[in-house]
C-alpha cells in the first residue's frame, strides 16, 4: 500500500527530475576539478579545496552564532541528528558568494536552492542514516511539494578535519568518505530515471575525537520558497 501511495508522485515528476540529473551530470563531469566517485549505485562527486582555509574559518564562526540543537523530528533527513544545527544568514554578503560559487558549480538555478545549513557535530554526536530526498507519501509531502517539491542534488562541505570518526557513510554502496577540510561532496538523490534513489541512504558517523564542522545546502526541483 505505501509503495503504491508514494508511486504516483515519484512516478509524476520523474521526468523533470531525470532531466536535472542529466543536466548537473554534464557539467560535474565536464569540470576537470571534480572528482567522480567510482561507483555505479549512485551519482556522488568530490571537489578538493572548494572552501579555502580563511573560507573554513569564517564559516565556522557563522555555523556557531546559529547552531542549535537539532530537531529532533521535522522531516526525515532532521530525524535521528544530534548534532547542532542552524541556517546561516541568507542575505550575507559573504554567504551569497559561496551559495553563487556552489550553484555555479551545479548548474542549478539559485531560486531552487535551500539557505545553506550548518553543522557542528561534536564527540559522540552523530547524524543517523537518512535520505535527503522526502517521502512523497508522508503528511508533510503536500507542504513540501508547493515548495520546491523534491530534493534532488546535495551539496555538502567539509569546513574542519576531524581527528577520529566523523566521516559520512553510504552504507549501501558502500563508501565511506572521511572528513577533509575545504572538501565538497556533491551527490544526486534521485536515481537515472529520475525517482528517489535509496541506495543514496546515508549518515554522518559519530565523531570520535574533534570537532566536525559542516554545511549543507539541497537542491530543490522547482524554486524554492
Ligand atoms: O554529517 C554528515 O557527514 C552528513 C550530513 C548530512 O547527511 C546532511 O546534512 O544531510
Ligand atoms: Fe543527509
Amino acid at each position: 500500500m505505501i509503495g503504491f501511495r508514494r508511486s504516483r508522485p515519484d512516478a509524476k515528476d520523474a521526468p523533470a527530475h531525470a532531466r536535472v540529473g542529466e543536466r548537473v551530470r554534464a557539467r560535474l563531469d565536464a569540470d576537470p576539478s571534480v572528482y567522480r566517485l567510482p561507483v555505479d549505485a549512485i551519482e556522488i562527486y568530490g571537489v578538493a579545496d572548494f572552501f579555502t582555509a580563511e573560507e573554513c574559518a569564517r564559516l565556522i564562526g557563522m555555523v556557531d552564532a546559529v547552531a542549535r540543537p537539532s530537531p529532533t523530528y521535522h522531516n526525515n533527513a532532521d530525524s535521528g541528528r544530534t548534532s547542532y544545527s542552524g541556517d546561516v544568514d541568507p542575505d550575507d554578503p559573504f554567504i551569497r558568494m559561496l551559495e553563487r560559487r556552489i550553484d555555479d558549480l551545479l548548474g542549478i538555478e539559485h531560486a531552487h536552492g535551500e539557505v545553506i545549513q550548518g553543522q557542528r557535530y561534536e564527540p559522540g554526536q552523530q547524524f543517523r542514516a537518512h535520505f535527503d530526498y522526502f517521502d512523497t507519501s508522508a503528511s508533510y509531502w503536500p507542504t513540501e511539494e508547493g515548495r520546491g517539491g523534491q530534493r534532488t542534488w546535495t551539496a555538502m562541505g567539509y569546513l574542519s578535519a576531524v581527528e577520529a570518526g566523523g566521516a559520512t557513510e553510504f552504507p549501501k554502496v558502500p563508501i565511506s568518505v572521511p572528513p577533509q577540510k575545504g572538501a565538497l561532496l556533491v551527490w544526486n538523490n534521485m536515481a537515472r530515471d529520475g525517482k528517489p534513489n535509496p541506495l543514496t541512504l546515508h549518515a554522518g558517523r559519530p565523531v570520535e575525537q574533534g570537532v566536525k564542522y559542516i554545511v549543507t545546502k539541497w537542491y530543490r526541483a522547482r524554486p524554492w520558497y
